[in-house]
């Protein structure tokens, strides 16, 4: 069993509460205004991506749809729980991923050591709290899989899905999913699937990629509140925050999420059109507010 980093003494819940800058009432879940002078119908434009976006969702031999499988992910959790990966602190992380363009992203050729900088001045601006301020800078780490022997980017980006029941016709390019073994199992390809009505999001598998893994590695390694956990693990999950499927899976728990997940998707995907941001200009401010709610080494 991890040791969670942040123990629930009276004290810690004191500090975590001056962290989390007031949690009800401050004001984070306002409507963003950052965004109105964006034109929000040129993003998520799936049909006329580039090809090299098609052919990561749907190319001929696309692993992100044959290969995320039931048994694939069962695998995958399996994996993570055999060990540590590396040691490494947050900041680390961010500047690690300039290495990384994401293939299946038709929104930014950035890298993404831009879009989590992108993404966190985008909630900085706002004058949204720290606690989302940071969330917006680490959200993405979990695209360090892709350095710990991750099979390409299908298993690390994307859009999420749950695994282990019916694909719901709200995934992008839903004919594709004909292609996934589940798809004709006789368990996996009914409405409910290997899950109970309302068993709640945190009881269901998510495919595999950046936010199971940052959200599992994160949870034990923080004192971000839950709202800011929930935007990590759901963020990609634009089947349910955006089109509203799976409802008939979710529970109350599961509300309050969606209310977190669509106050930060905003500085997510809108932030991709703006201006490159100056790394070494901004490194002082993230470092500090990294040192506020993470361990100065998290175990990946
Ligand atoms: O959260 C985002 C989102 O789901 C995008 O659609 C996807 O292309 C990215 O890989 C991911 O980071
Ligand atoms: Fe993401
Ligand atoms: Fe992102």
């Amino acid at each position: 069993m991890p040791v969670p980093y942040f123990e629930e003494t009276s004290d810690a819940i004191d500090t975590v509460n001056v962290l989390k800058g007031n949690l009800k009432g401050a004001g984070w879940d306002d409507p963003s205004k950052f965004d109105s002078d964006k034109d929000k119908a040129k993003f998520r434009q799936y049909e006329e991506a580039c090809e090299s976006v098609k052919s990561f969702y749907k190319g001929l031999s696309s692993s992100f749809i044959f290969k995320q499988t039931v048994a694939f992910n069962l695998n995958a959790r399996a994996n993570l729980r055999k060990g540590v990966r590396a040691k490494m602190g947050l900041w680390e992380a961010v500047e690690k991923l300039n290495a990384l363009v994401d293939e299946s992203d038709p929104d930014t050729q950035l890298s993404q050591t831009e879009h989590a900088l992108q993404t966190a001045e985008a909630i900085r601006r706002d004058g949204k709290p720290e606690w989302f301020q940071v969330t917006g800078l680490v959200h993405d780490l979990g695209k360090m899989l892709y350095f710990f022997g991750s099979e390409g980017q299908w298993d690390v980006v994307g859009d999420t899905f749950v695994i282990g029941c019916k694909f719901p016709d709200k995934i992008i390019y839903p004919e594709t999913f004909e292609a996934n073994p589940d798809s004709k199992h006789e368990v996996y390809s009914t409405e409910y699937g290997i899950y109970k009505p309302n068993c709640g999001l945190e009881n269901v598998m998510l495919s595999w990629g950046h936010d199971e893994y940052l959200y599992n590695v994160l949870k034990h390694q923080s004192k971000l509140p839950e709202e800011a956990l929930a935007m990590i693990r759901l963020h990609s999950f634009y089947p349910w925050h955006r089109e509203g499927a799976y409802m008939h899976l979710c529970n109350e728990a599961d509300m309050k999420a969606l209310a977190a997940v669509k106050a930060f998707n905003p500085y997510d995907l809108y932030s991709k059109s703006d201006d490159p941001v100056d790394l070494e200009a901004l490194k002082p401010y993230y470092q500090g507010l990294i040192a506020k709610f993470f361990p100065e080494e998290i175990e990946w």
